[in-house]
C-alpha cells in the first residue's frame, strides 16, 4: 500500500521540523521528485519520498522525508521503531529497490568491524541531540545517519569514511560501517551507518570543563591536547600517502594554488566585513591590515602538498573516548559545496580550524562571566607540538618553519572569515568571538 503524500500540507509541515534548514524563507511550492513504498511487518508500509522545495526566492533544496499514512496527512515515520528497523535493514542487507524514477542501494562494507552480529529484534533509539539530521542508534552497536537536506553528488562523510575505513590504517574515528545510496535523477547519500562508541565526551564539552577549573590547564590535559595534535598528525599522514586513487592522491602545493587561496581569502575578506561593519564598525579600521596578512600566502615559496583534509576540524568534530580522541564528521564546512568540500588543500587549515576552537573556548567562558586566563597559549602550543611530533618530515608541509607560520596564520584569518558569516546566520549573539580575534591579529614578522 503507498501512502498518499498530501503535498498542500507539506509547507506547514517541514516548516515545523527542526532539520529544516529554509524556515526563514517563504516556500512557492513542494514537489515529490521520487519515492518509494517500503514494506512493514503487520502488512504496514511508510513511503521514503525525496521532496524538493521551491522558495519564492532562491534555489530549490531537497529533503528526504520518511512518511506514514495518517489522518493529519504527513507523519513523520520515524517516529515508529519498526519503520527505523526497516531502514537499516535496506542497508545491512545491501538491498537494491526500484524507486519511482530510480534505485535505493543498501551498502554494507565487508570490512572486519562490518562483520559484526547483531541480535534480533534490532534495539534501536533515536539520539535526541540531532539538529541537521536524524541520529538512530542500533543495538548499542552502531549509529545511522539519515541525512534530512540532501545534495547531489560524493557525499564527502561518505567518500572519506570508506576511504579510511577500506585503504587506510588510521583508526581514531568511528568506522564508516554502510550507507544508503539514492541513484536516478534524485541522487544522492541519503544515509551513513559508523561503529557506535559508547560512553564518549564531545571534544568541546570536555575541553569547556577543562578550561571552567582553573585560570592556568593541568599538565594532564596538555598532555592530553598533545595527543588531541598527534591523533590529527596521523590523520594526515593517512590522507598524505600515496595511492592511485585521483581523488585522493596527494598533489604539490604550486604557486598557483597560494594565489588562488589568497585571492579567494581576500574577496572572502570583502564580503565578511561588509555583512560585519554594521555591527561592528571599527572593523573598518582593519581591513588593510588584514588584506595585507591574506596576500602574504600567495608570496610564500610553494612547499609541501594538497591532500584530502577533514574540513571543518573543531572541538565539536572529536569525541574524548578510554583515553583517547577519535576524529569523526568529515562532512566538510556546511556552507559550502561538495565540490569546494572535496577540494584537497593545505593540511595547515585543519590545524588552523582547531587552533580557533581554543580560542572559541576562551571566548565562551567569558561570556559566561569568568575572568581572563592563560589557557589559550599553552593550549594552541601542546596541540602543535603533539601534531609536529608526528608529522615532522612529512612531504605534505612547508619545508621551514617561517612558511609554515605564515600559512597557518593565513588558514586562521580564513576560518575567523568563515566563522564571522556563519555566526552572523545561526548564533548572532556569538558574532563578536570570531570579530574580537579579527580585530587582535597580528601579522607575525
Ligand atoms: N560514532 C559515534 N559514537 C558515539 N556518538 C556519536 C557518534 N557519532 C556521532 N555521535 C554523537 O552524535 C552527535 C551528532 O553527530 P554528527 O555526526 O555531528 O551529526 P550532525 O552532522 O547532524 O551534527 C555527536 O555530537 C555525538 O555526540
Ligand atoms: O559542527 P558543524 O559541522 O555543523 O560546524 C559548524 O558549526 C560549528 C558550531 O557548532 C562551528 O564551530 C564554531 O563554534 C564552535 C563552538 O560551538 C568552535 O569550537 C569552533 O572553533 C567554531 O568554528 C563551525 O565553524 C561550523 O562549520
Amino acid at each position: 500500500m503507498t501512502t498518499p503524500i498530501d503535498l498542500t500540507k507539506l509547507p506547514d509541515y517541514l516548516r515545523n521540523q527542526r532539520w529544516f534548514a529554509g524556515k526563514a524563507w517563504p516556500i512557492k511550492s513542494v514537489s515529490v521528485v521520487d519515492h518509494v513504498s517500503l514494506d512493514l511487518p503487520g502488512g504496514r508500509a511508510f513511503t521514503l519520498a525525496v521532496v524538493e522545495v521551491h522558495y519564492e526566492l532562491g534555489h530549490p533544496t531537497r529533503y528526504l522525508l520518511p512518511v506514514l499514512a495518517s489522518d493529519e496527512g504527513v507523519q513523520d515515520a520515524f517516529e515508529d521503531v519498526e519503520v527505523l528497523r526497516a531502514f537499516f535493514q535496506l542497508i545491512r542487507e545491501k538491498r537494491e529497490v526500484p524507486s519511482a524514477s530510480g534505485k535505493l542501494v543498501g551498502e554494507w562494507l565487508d570490512t572486519p568491524e562490518g562483520l559484526m552480529a547483531l541480535p534480533s529484534p534490532l534495539p534501536v533509539r533515536r539520539l535526541q541531540v540531532e539538529q541537521s539530521n536524524t541520529s538512530v542508534v542500533v543495538a548499542e552497536k552502531v549509529i545511522l545517519k539519515v541525512i534530512r537536506k540532501l545534495e547531489a553528488g560524493i557525499n564527502p562523510e561518505y567518500e572519506v569514511g570508506r576511504y579510511l575505513a577500506t585503504k587506510t590504517s588510521f583508526r581514531a574515528t568511528p568506522t564508516l560501517l554502510g550507507a544508503l545510496q539514492s541513484e536516478g535523477p534524485a541522487g544522492a547519500t541519503l544515509a551513513v551507518v559508523h561503529r557506535y562508541v559508547p560512553n564518549v565526551a564531545d571534544g568541546w564539552r570536555y575541553t569547556l570543563d577543562h578550561f571552567r577549573r582553573a585560570p592556568r590547564l593541568t599538565q594532564e590535559f596538555l598532555g592530553e591536547l598533545r595527543g588531541l595534535g598527534q591523533r590529527l598528525g596521523e590523520l594526515h599522514r593517512a590522507f598524505g600517502s600515496s595511492t592511485d586513487d585521483p581523488a585522493f592522491s596527494p598533489e604539490p602545493i604550486q604557486t598557483e594554488d597560494l594565489q588562488r587561496w589568497s585571492a579567494s581569502m581576500v574577496g572572502e575578506l570583502g564580503v565578511t566585513l561588509n555583512e560585519a561593519l554594521r555591527q561592528f564598525p571599527d572593523l573598518e579600521g582593519k581591513r588593510e591590515g588584514l588584506i595585507e596578512h591574506a596576500k602574504r600566502l600567495a608570496h610564500v615559496s610553494p612547499s609541501g602538498q594538497k591532500i584530502r583534509i577533514h574540513g571543518d576540524l573543531h572541538l565539536g568534530q572529536v569525541l574524548r573516548a578510554e583515553g583517547d580522541w577519535l576524529i569523526f564528521d568529515f562532512e566538510g564546512e556546511p556552507g559550502r559545496s561538495f565540490t569546494q568540500r572535496r577540494e584537497k588543500y593545505s593540511p595547515l587549515r585543519d590545524v588552523a580550524g582547531m587552533l580557533r576552537s581554543f580560542d572559541y573556548a576562551e571566548a565562551t567562558l567569558q561570556l559566561e562571566g569568568q575572568a581572563a586566563g592563560e589557557r589559550v597559549g599553552p593550549a594552541r602550543q601542546a596541540f602543535l607540538d603533539g601534531y609536529r611530533t608526528v608529522t615532522r618530515g612529512a612531504a605534505f608541509l612547508p619545508q621551514d618553519d617561517a612558511t609554515f607560520n605564515t600559512m597557518l596564520d593565513a588558514f586562521e584569518l580564513e576560518k575567523m572569515l568563515y566563522e564571522v558569516r556563519y555566526e552572523l546566520q545561526n548564533r548572532p549573539d556569538w558574532v563578536r568571538i570570531p570579530v574580537q580575534a579579527l580585530s587582535k591579529m597580528e601579522v607575525r614578522k
